[in-house]
């Protein structure tokens, strides 16, 4: 575990402001390294998989008359060809930009970048539990793999919301990516099971690396969890 220590504070940050440091800017680089990978094998095989069943990836077809190999037809299939469009990396605006401008350059299958903004929190440390879109992304999901980029899972009203939205579009598939998830403090009931995840925290408010509290600290290039003075004063 580091410590405060291992990390460097700005001058718009106090130590005693941070209870504990969580992440260090060079654990959150190359766990999210390892995100890249983890996604981009798991897409590869996915798109490779719904090649197969003879639909695009036949090269030579056999003649039953007279045994001659014929070329293959040109690929048709509309559900095929589709598959292959890039996946739609969605970034969830504000907090997860420096997640998503790590992860996206960690990725080796072709992708589209679109961004959303939502908000449930306000200048808080509780959610709302209502989700307002500030931004919708611009892009036909339809018959797309979409990959949804958030930074924290915490209740999981924002991601819920989003992850309905996006399926009322009628995409190939949604899945998430999120940096951190409070598995304690998310809402069974709602049903989420994020697909990727970096870490699993506990029920703390956190900060940094994108991460807020009335727009403070995102500069922070570590996690931290927020001294409970700062919000309750
Ligand atoms: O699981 P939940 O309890 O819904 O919380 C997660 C959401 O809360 C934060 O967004 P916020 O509304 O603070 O907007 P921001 O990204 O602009 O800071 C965070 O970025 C997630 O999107
Ligand atoms: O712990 C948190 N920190 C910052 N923003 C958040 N949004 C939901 N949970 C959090």
């Amino acid at each position: 575990m580091p410590t405060k220590d291992d990390v460097i504070f700005p001058s718009c940050v106090n130590r005693d402001e941070i209870d504990e440091v969580l992440y260090t800017p060079d654990m959150i680089q190359s766990r999210v390294r390892d995100l890249g990978v983890e996604i981009s094998n798991f897409y590869d095989d996915d798109w490779r998989e719904g090649e197969g069943g003879g639909r695009i990836e036949t090269p030579t077809s056999t003649s039953a008359s007279t045994n001659i190999i014929l070329p293959s037809p040109p690929p048709s299939s509309s559900s095929s060809s589709r598959r292959r469009l890039p996946l739609i990396v969605v970034c969830t605006l504000r907090g997860a930009v420096p997640f998503f401008a790590d992860l996206v350059r960690c990725l080796t299958v072709e992708a589209e970048w679109e961004f959303v903004a939502l908000s449930s929190y306000g200048d808080g440390t509780d959610s709302s539990g209502c989700v307002e879109t500030l931004l919708d992304i611009r892009i036909d999901v339809s018959d797309r793999d979409v990959l949804i980029v958030e930074d924290i899972l915490d209740t999981g009203h924002t991601l819920r919301y989003l992850i309905d939205a996006l399926r009322a579009r009628g995409p190939n598939s949604v899945r998430t990516a999120v940096l951190l998830h409070k598995t304690e403090r998310t809402i069974g009931s709602l049903g989420l099971v994020p697909e990727f995840v970096g870490y699993v925290i506990p029920n703390a408010f956190v900060v940094g690396y994108g991460l807020d509290y009335a727009q403070r600290y995102r500069c922070l290039p570590w996690i931290g969890v927020l001294a409970p003075w700062v919000y309750n004063g």
